[in-house]
């Protein structure tokens, strides 16, 4: 039996494209891969592919975190300027608290891959005991915005925002989420630590 509490994760790909087949889904697999390495605890997934459609992203997020009772949803896509592009307003629409933290060093981070990071309005939220992150749809600024940029020493030159997740978690009720320090050092104050088991 693992040590680690077991955590469901829902995962939301948003876009037009991929969900009318046009092109080949690579968010959720981007999601699930990267969210694989990084944490240790049992991961039960709630996938979903959908349209940039407001009332469909809104209904989802309710749907993964009411019914569902996911403890953290990742939804890539639909976080730019363009008409379509409405998973920010979908997710502040189901939000009980924003957490404008994420977003603001989301687009740091992205800052250090591509100048067009300013244009993501990525957003953070607390439904119920769930924590909902908006990440842009190219599928490489997945592991980008999660793991942040280390040098060639492997150290941290910005945080990826992941770090902040599991105490985030904690605070809100949900499971001790462990990291794979290699890829994400999870940050906690040191009295939340939780002791390892023997
Ligand atoms: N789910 C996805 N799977 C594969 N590639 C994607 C996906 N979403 C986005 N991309 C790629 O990243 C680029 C930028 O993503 P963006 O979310 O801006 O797409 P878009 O132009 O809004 O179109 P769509 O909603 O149809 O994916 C896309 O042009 C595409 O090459
Ligand atoms: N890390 C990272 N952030 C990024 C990008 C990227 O390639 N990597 N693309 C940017 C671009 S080009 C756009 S338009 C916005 C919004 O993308 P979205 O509409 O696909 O969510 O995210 C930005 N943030």
């Amino acid at each position: 039996m693992s040590d680690f509490d077991p955590v469901r994760i829902g995962v939301v790909s948003i876009s037009d494209r991929a969900s009318s087949g046009v092109y080949e889904d690579k968010g959720v697999p981007a999601l699930q891969q990267w969210i694989a390495r990084a944490v240790r605890n049992p991961v039960s997934w709630e996938a979903r592919l959908i349209p940039d459609e407001q009332d469909v992203i809104s209904a989802t997020l309710r749907d993964l975190v009411d019914q569902a009772h996911c403890h953290l949803v990742l939804t890539t896509g639909g976080t730019g300027p363009a008409p379509r592009d409405v998973t920010p307003e979908a997710t502040l629409a189901v939000a009980d608290k924003v957490m404008p933290g994420f977003g603001e060093q989301m687009r740091q981070i992205s800052l250090q891959f591509v100048p067009t990071a300013i244009l993501s309005r990525q957003v953070a939220v607390i439904r119920g005991q769930a924590l909902i992150i908006n990440l842009p749809g190219q599928p490489k600024s997945i592991a980008e915005t999660l793991e942040g940029l280390k040098d060639d020493q492997g150290r941290p030159v910005v945080h990826g925002i992941f770090a902040a997740v599991p105490y985030c978690i904690d605070l809100i009720g949900g499971p001790y989420i462990e990291t794979d320090e290699s890829v994400c050092k999870a940050f906690r104050p040191k009295s939340a630590v939780r002791a390892p088991k023997p």
